[in-house]
């Protein structure tokens, strides 16, 4: 075990510990037999290449291997994260020090150090006093009122401002890119209201902070409240802010009245459009102000509405630009050393999660390489079984855990503190030391360059995936990065409840990241001899999305079309060539069902993650493959499609009850609908074939396309029931039944060579 920070005698105590995940080499030799097997079916496919032309399916067989390489070097890469998973554990009692001496005495009672640790722990109890804890920066990004309404949006604000943290060390700023009158008057109410919340908060330890989450939770008067006037009264001025919050973004516009309360409603006097409009900074809550205090006198955090300027002509790089504008806009306002960026749903869940990551940053010995510690990405909306795959519970597990174990753990976007410094261009330097009360030094002694090298851009613009290509030049200037996944979730968010949103989103990610592959940002060229090989390995399993499309398609086509003509792509079943393909088949799937066991999915959940894995890398990854390429020639250009965090009553309903929601005729579904009708039709014709010309013998080499064909119509059950069955509004539309059995007729005439 290695201790986070400072073990030694003479430093302070660490004040978070790594762990390695238990039974990592039991699980390196299962991967070295897994590898093996995948080794023979290679040499397999290299060696039965059907010869000459007299042999149908020469060529299929060759795109057989190729898939098959495919999919073993892309299972190489995933081992990169699955051999090296590594949880962090914060010490945030260690760091409570700072609550003064008197709880000194209760800790070094309970601490197991000896004497001489005396000493160290009172130095160390005054170097972290409460004044030099680090200005604590928050952004949160919202960009549509349609799509993220402004209640929504409040709530992420409201549960930032609540964190406990000193208020006057918190500044929470919101970036509005709809440029939106409804949100800014949204972010007025929010400013009356917490006035009564955060006192509310704190003084009964409330939790989750967001007003909307907690209500939800906690319909009825707890028991172990001690005021229950109180609670009323607060659960009563929510629901009326609520309403009128709600009632005037439906109606669209903001009465005089309440126009007349606030001087920033003048910045839409003149005309104001989503793409078009002056910059607008409104200080709201300004928390040096001696008169801005909560209902019962306590400091208040500061609070910001920013809309950068924005004109039609200038490209303003979505979230990027955003998050650089907040940048700039924060430095000359409270300028906090930490960053924490949140997407406008992302509630904060814990209010003790500041606490924590100060742990990390405020290590005596390795905080100062650290340069962001990113949380999960997790969701209050996930279904018992998460039809859509939603909550990625291996990935957040096991995955980023395991990139995270390389010092190198990916910027999400979202639910991520940075340091200012290293967002803003810093290259690390083994003398750098994070300084954390800068008002006083501010700018005083720094260099130009360092001037310069600070006031460079934090996000890097021209990629969808703005976070994951900024993460990466981060890390390659020489910062470390830290994954941490506390039990109580830290982040929740808004998942997509509709197949197409999911769709979408993941074409977007998977679009950006494939991009990133291809620009100078490679991990392999960009990352080389500056951050760990298999961290670069670890980057290209995420960059690499939209490619395994290719494999991924040709095993969906391919063998159901040769079954139909009866020609066999796979070793049969008495021949020892058969073994590999069944023990990789096995042990994978084993492999896999256990992991999502074990990081809490329901058998059923994990089922669907299959059914959602085969849809995307089949739909929005292929399309994302190819709308790459065109870019590359330079056909398309770079878009982000904001997710929809909105649905109708109808779509909500389904989506309690698990039922996935179609709904319209787009070109992913079309795509879908066909690979499912093409091998229904592969299984059914095959099989009457055989059984009609009574060729028995032919079965025996075909039954593994059978159980192929047979898994993928197990799998696409719910696809034939939206096509055929349904006749709710969330079922596939008669055009893409009738295109998509047109264009799985016309693939079975493709001939095979
Ligand atoms: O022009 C834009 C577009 C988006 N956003 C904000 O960016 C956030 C993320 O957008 P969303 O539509 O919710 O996309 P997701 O797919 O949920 O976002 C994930 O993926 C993005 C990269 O594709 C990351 O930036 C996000 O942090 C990450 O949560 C939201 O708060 C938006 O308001 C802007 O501020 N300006
Ligand atoms: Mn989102």
């Amino acid at each position: 075990m290695d201790k986070g920070g400072g073990g030694h005698g003479e430093e302070a105590l660490p004040l978070f510990e790594t762990k390695e995940a238990r039974f990592r080499g039991a699980y390196k030799l299962f991967a070295s037999t897994v590898f093996v097997g995948i080794c023979f079916i290679w040499v397999y496919r290299v060696t039965h290449i059907p010869a000459g032309a007299e042999e149908q399916g020469r060529w299929a067989w060759i795109g057989m291997l190729m898939a098959e390489l495919w999919f073993g070097l892309y299972w190489i890469l995933t081992q990169s994260v699955r051999v090296n998973v590594t949880y962090r554990y914060p010490f945030k009692d260690r760091l409570s020090y700072i609550r003064g001496k008197k709880k000194l005495g209760l800790e070094i009672g309970n601490s197991r150090h000896f004497l001489p640790k005396f000493y160290t722990l009172f130095a160390y109890v005054f170097s972290r006093s409460e004044e030099k804890l680090p200005g604590v920066d928050i952004f949160v990004c919202t960009a549509d009122p349609k799509m993220e309404p402004p209640t929504l949006v409040i709530n992420t604000v409201l549960s930032a401002m609540s964190y406990n943290y000193p208020p006057e060390k918190l500044s929470v700023y919101l970036s509005d890119d709809g440029g939106s009158e409804l949100t800014f008057y949204a972010l007025v109410e929010a400013t009356r209201f917490c006035k009564h919340w955060i006192p509310f908060c704190k003084k009964f330890s409330v939790e989750p902070r967001s007003p909307a989450a907690y209500f939800a939770q906690h319909s009825n008067l707890p028991d172990d409240i001690p005021s229950p006037q109180d609670w009323l009264a607060n659960k009563r001025l929510y629901e009326e802010m609520e309403k009128r919050i709600d009632s005037t973004v439906e109606k669209g516009m903001i009465p005089k009245e309440v126009r007349d309360q606030h001087k920033g409603f003048s910045e839409w006097i003149s005309k104001v459009t989503k793409q078009d409009h002056q910059s607008i900074v409104q200080i709201m809550i300004d928390g040096r102000d001696k008169n801005a205090v909560d209902v019962d006198g306590g400091p208040l955090p500061t609070l910001v509405y920013v809309a950068r300027e924005k004109r039609p002509q200038w490209p303003h790089n979505f979230k990027a630009g955003a998050v650089n504008a907040l940048i700039r806009v924060s430095s000359e306002i409270s300028d906090g050393p930490l960053i924490l960026n949140l997407d406008c749903d992302m509630y904060a869940n814990n209010a003790d999660t500041v606490q924590e990551i100060l742990c990390f940053f405020m290590d005596e010995r390795k905080g100062n390489q650290i340069a962001f510690v990113q949380f999960p990405q997790n969701y209050d909306n996930i279904t018992k079984n998460d039809i859509y795959g939603a909550s990625c519970s291996v990935v957040n597990k096991i995955e980023l855990a395991g990139i995270g174990g390389y010092d190198a753990a990916l910027y999400c976007g979202t639910g991520c503190f940075h340091r200012r410094e290293s967002l803003c261009g810093k290259v690390y330097s083994e003398d750098y030391k994070g300084k954390w009360d800068r008002d006083s030094e501010k700018n005083s002694d720094r260099t130009v360059n360092e001037l310069e090298a600070a006031s460079k851009i934090g996000l890097i613009y021209g990629c969808p995936v703005e976070d994951i290509v900024t993460g990466l030049a981060i890390q390659c200037r020489g910062w470390k990065s830290l994954y941490y996944n506390p039990d109580r979730k830290a982040f929740l968010g808004v998942a997509p409840t509709t197949l197409d949103v999911s769709l979408v989103q993941h074409k977007r990610w998977s679009e950006g990241m494939f991009q990133i592959f291809f620009s100078k940002y490679c991990p392999f060229l960009y990352g080389h001899g500056k951050i760990k090989f298999g961290s670069q390995m670890a980057y290209c399993i995420y960059l690499l999305w939209a490619p395994i499309s290719l494999p991924t398609l040709y095993y969906a086509i391919v063998p159901p079309l040769c079954l139909l003509r009866r020609i066999p792509l796979f070793p049969e079943v008495t021949s020892l060539w058969f073994l590999p393909f069944a023990y990789v088949f096995l042990a994978r799937n084993t492999c896999s069902i256990g992991e999502s066991l074990g990081c809490g999915d329901t058998l059923k959940a994990w089922w669907n993650s299959q059914r959602i894995w085969v849809i995307r890398r089949t739909t929005s990854y292929f399309f994302a493959f190819i709308d790459t390429m065109t870019r590359k020639l330079g056909l398309s250009q770079v878009a982000f499609a904001i997710t929809d965090k909105v649905v109708t009553e109808d779509v909500a309903r389904r989506y309690e009850e698990e039922v996935i929601e179609f709904g319209s005729s787009t070109i992913m579904f079309t795509l879908m609908a066909t690979l499912a009708m093409l091998n229904l039709f592969g299984l059914t014709g095959g099989i009457k074939k055989t059984v009609l010309d009574l060729e028995f013998q032919a079965v025996s080499r075909l039954i593994v396309q059978v159980f192929l064909a047979v898994l993928l119509v197990t799998i696409n059950i719910p696809v034939y029931q939206a096509l055929f069955f349904r006749n709710d509004k969330g079922r596939l539309p008669s055009s893409v039944v009738f295109k998509s059995i047109l264009l799985a007729s016309l693939v079975c005439l493709i001939p095979i060579i």
